[in-house]
């Protein structure tokens, strides 16, 4: 046999091996689906199972109800019609998953704080109205004390089997946020849903700036379940700092981000509050309390802002340019009324607006025009596809700002960054080159109207971007996502130095809050060129 005819053959029987191998893994990972599948079969079946059954009054009508390991449902007890008809009935349900404390009724007397006779038990559960939830109490009735009290008991006992709900939560108010109303209301909208849930809270109302991150910094962490911030989105950039940087600390990982053990929990009590908005879709301190108390978790990509290899901050958006200097001029102005202060702001920079000269170099996620605006429905991620190559772009600018969250608030509906997503791991770098004033003002306008902005107008440049990267895949899988890596850096101006990002995405608790507000960090050395400054997470 020739030469050629023997690598033929060889590489003939390579390929059927091939074949052969890749039908074999294909059998076996069937033959896991199968049993995976029917294991969850059996689990949902033992879910199922009833686990009481009694008759209690809802309302005035007597009603069987049915409690299993996930759900409660009630039906009507109706008489028997004369011609014997079955009448059918909807059951009413309610998900143990939504009901997030349980209690004895009784009647008592005004003043009377203990005893009365049994009336049966309320559930607290919440209702979902749009991205709004809501409190919702119903209300099982029967007086026997012995029936409610082992319905009592096994509610309880099943509502503890929630592992991720928070028991004891390390709260931090802030009481000079916006109107200065984040301990009303953290007492009247808040408190009230953590004792009913029985969620013990240890409160510091911080003093001043950077006291949430000097306690974070010292406190023992263990005995917590969580992190609460009530206050706006300096207050939660400061404390998503100091979870992030504890992490860090407590694994002695000075390079690299660690995935924080405590979630982080935000209570919107600020002007704008973009990453609660970002977070829960609305701003509503109820709906916020809800998510922390029914243990809804949320990963949120955040970032790591560092310059000259020296770590900044770790944050959800940095701004320069306009953005920056707009923002750190409000920062100035405190004692102004937030809403005046925000105006003062933008028309006093707008008024010098100015392009600066800078260096652009980033990665970008390689998608279609039309997959951009197909994926604002989305939660998938954007991969990356092919070889992925560093983009450099040097030319006027007057605004340039990175997000890793869509930065959504009452004034921004779509968001800062419409295109980006909570925890893909992508961050959204959205440059704004040179133009007109009156141009420019156009487009800062597009962003509170609904529709949002025209993403493919020459002026503005939005793009995803993201880079898994120094990464071998096994870590990837095992911090599962935690390290997926974003890059981008930036040199303002000729004399400034870098300043770099690397987004992570760390798990969170919904509210988690990442916004690190209010900060402008210097990125160049002895001689900043005017308006070098960053406002790293910049919100409003
Ligand atoms: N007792 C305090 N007095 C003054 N400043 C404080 C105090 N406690 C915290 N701070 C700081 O106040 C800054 C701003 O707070 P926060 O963002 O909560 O309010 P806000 O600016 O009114 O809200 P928003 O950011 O949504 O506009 C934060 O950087 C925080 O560190």
């Amino acid at each position: 046999m020739s030469e050629p005819e023997e690598k033929l053959q060889g590489e003939q029987r390579d390929s059927t091996k091939k074949k052969k191998k890749e039908k074999r893994s294909g059998k076996k990972k069937k033959k896991e689906k199968k049993e995976q599948e029917e294991e969850q079969q059996v689990e949902e079946d033992e879910s199922e199972c009833v686990v009481l059954r009694g008759i209690f009054k809802l309302g005035k009508k007597s009603h069987d109800v049915l409690l299993t390991r996930t759900r409660l449902t009630w039906t009507p007890i109706t008489p028997e019609t004369p011609t014997g008809e079955a009448c059918v009935v909807q059951p009413g349900v309610v998900l143990l998953q939504d009901v997030y404390a349980v209690k004895v009724k009784r009647r008592r007397a005004i003043g009377q704080q203990s005893g009365g006779a049994v009336l049966g038990v309320a559930l607290f559960c919440c209702k979902k109205r749009g991205k709004r939830l809501e409190e919702d109490t119903l209300h099982l009735h029967n007086a026997s004390s012995e029936h409610t009290h082992t319905w009592y008991n096994t509610l309880k006992e099943l509502l503890a089997g929630f592992s991720s709900r928070p028991r004891y939560l390390k709260v931090f108010i802030n009481p000079s946020s916006h109107k200065k109303e984040a301990v009303h209301i953290y007492r009247d909208h808040v408190a009230p849903l953590f004792k009913m849930a029985d969620v013990r809270t240890d409160i510091t109302v911080t003093e001043r700036k950077g006291h949430a991150l000097s306690v974070m910094k010292e406190c023992k962490l263990d005995e917590y379940d969580g992190v609460v911030c009530v206050g706006g989105d300096g207050s939660v950039a400061e404390l998503c700092h100091a979870v992030v940087l504890r992490a860090q600390l407590d694994a002695d990982s000075p390079e690299k981000p660690v995935k924080p053990v405590l979630p982080l929990g935000i209570i919107p009590a600020g002007s704008t509050d973009v990453v609660s908005c970002s977070v829960h879709g609305v701003r509503d301190p109820v709906t916020a309390a809800l998510h922390i108390v029914l243990g809804h978790l949320q990963q949120v990509d955040m970032c790591s802002f560092s310059s000259l290899g020296q770590l900044v901050r770790f944050g959800f958006s940095a701004m320069f340019g306009f953005g920056g200097r707009s923002l750190a001029l409000a920062e100035k102005k405190r004692w102004m009324p937030s809403s005046r202060r925000r105006e003062y702001a933008l028309v006093k920079t707008l008024a010098r607006l100015r392009p600066e000269d800078c260096q652009l170099s980033f990665l970008p996620v390689k998608i279609s025009k039309k997959n951009l605006f197909e994926q604002r429905d989305q939660t998938q991620d954007q991969e990356s596809e092919g070889e992925e190559s560093w983009t450099t772009n040097q030319g006027l600018y007057l605004s340039i700002s990175i997000m890793s969250i869509p930065c959504l608030s009452p004034h921004t509906p779509q968001g800062l960054a419409p295109n980006t997503r909570l925890a893909n791991g992508s961050a959204a770098l959205i440059a704004v080159g040179n133009t007109s004033r009156s141009e420019f003002v156009k487009h800062l306008k597009r962003y509170s109207s609904s529709s949002g902005q025209d993403y493919f107008e020459p002026l503005l440049q939005d793009q995803l971007y993201s880079k898994k990267k120094e990464q071998p895949k096994d870590e990837v899988k095992q911090t599962d996502r935690t390290m997926r890596q974003s890059s981008f850096c930036l040199s303002p101006g000729r004399c400034c130095p870098l300043l770099e990002f690397h987004g992570a995405t760390v798990e969170t608790a919904v509210n988690f809050q990442f916004l690190l507000r209010g900060d402008t960090c210097r990125v160049s050395g002895e001689d900043p060129p005017p308006g070098a400054d960053w406002l790293v997470g910049g919100g409003e």
